[in-house]
């Protein structure tokens, strides 16, 4: 429902922890309307880059941006507008929610706030529920008395009812057993596709990318090595990494068998 629809551009990203860089030069657009997985081992730094393109980091050098706002530096005026069109949901599932409120209080929050910047006329937390596969019976819960599974499905639901123009999801649904991800993970797909909205979506599932995502990067040595559908990339690494990585799934994603 938003009228301009957002582009997030980063540019020449470099970020670390004081050792070596993480980040060395990461270039990356996202849109509404595009699938996108990033992939890469445990700790090769996909956390960090959803963090530095949510703007809860700043990179060390280069930028980021939101239809040319900077985001992590932006202006107060416009801080506002950012959060509305750009969310991200964090790996533990709980970053910015109040542990004290109820299920249903922080969905509908979500929603009041879509509804007064004119994002969305719905107000059906049941229905935003279902998408993450919650059953009613969970909005009278407090939020702090939820598993780490039900966490964060209700962070991902609370991030859909906001209706962003993009949303960046950090290893999302780990939590949650096999079959209920991939079932879930459908579901948001169903629902983003629907509304447009642009999705990033960090993890080393490929199973996850594979239902969520059309489109995969991959992160290895602080840079995206490699990029295309998820199968493809698999079937056909480029990067030794990339290699690694498609060794260890299974041949149903179209990995050729190690020789
Ligand atoms: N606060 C921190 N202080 C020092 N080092 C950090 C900090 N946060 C992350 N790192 C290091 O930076 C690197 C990248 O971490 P990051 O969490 O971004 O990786 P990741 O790809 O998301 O890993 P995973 O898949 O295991 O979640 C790792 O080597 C990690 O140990």
């Amino acid at each position: 429902m938003s009228s301009t629809r957002a582009v997030l551009e980063a540019t020449d990203v470099w970020a670390g922890y004081g050792g070596p860089p993480v980040l060395a030069g990461v270039d990356l657009t996202l849109r509404p309307g595009d699938a996108v997985g990033l992939l890469g081992r445990s700790g090769v730094g996909k956390s960090t880059l959803v963090e530095i393109l949510g703007g809860g980091m700043r990179p060390a050098q280069g930028q980021v941006t939101l239809d040319g706002i900077p985001v992590g530096k932006t202006p107060m005026r416009r801080r506002k507008e950012v959060k509305a069109r750009l969310r991200t949901v964090h790996q533990n599932g709980l970053a910015g929610i109040d542990v004290q409120r109820t299920v249903e209080q922080t969905v509908q929050d979500a929603f009041t706030e879509a509804r007064k910047a004119g994002r969305t006329t719905s107000n059906d937390v049941e229905a935003a529920l279902a998408v993450v596969g919650m059953p009613i019976r969970f909005v009278t819960r407090r939020v702090g008395t939820l598993s780490g599974g039900e966490r964060q499905r209700v962070a991902i639901a609370r991030a859909l009812a906001a209706r962003p123009d993009l949303l960046l999801l950090d290893e999302p649904l780990t939590a949650v057993d096999p079959a209920m991800r991939e079932e879930i993970a459908g579901d948001i797909r169903d629902l983003v596709r629907a509304d447009g909205i642009g999705l990033l979506v960090a993890s080393h599932d490929v199973r996850l990318l594979d239902r969520l995502t059309s489109h995969v990067l991959v992160l290895a040595e602080g840079a995206i090595v490699e990029s295309g559908p998820l199968r493809d990339v698999l079937r056909d690494p480029q990067h030794p990494e990339t290699r690694a990585l498609a060794e260890a799934v299974p041949e149903a994603f179209g990995a050729r068998p190690t020789r």
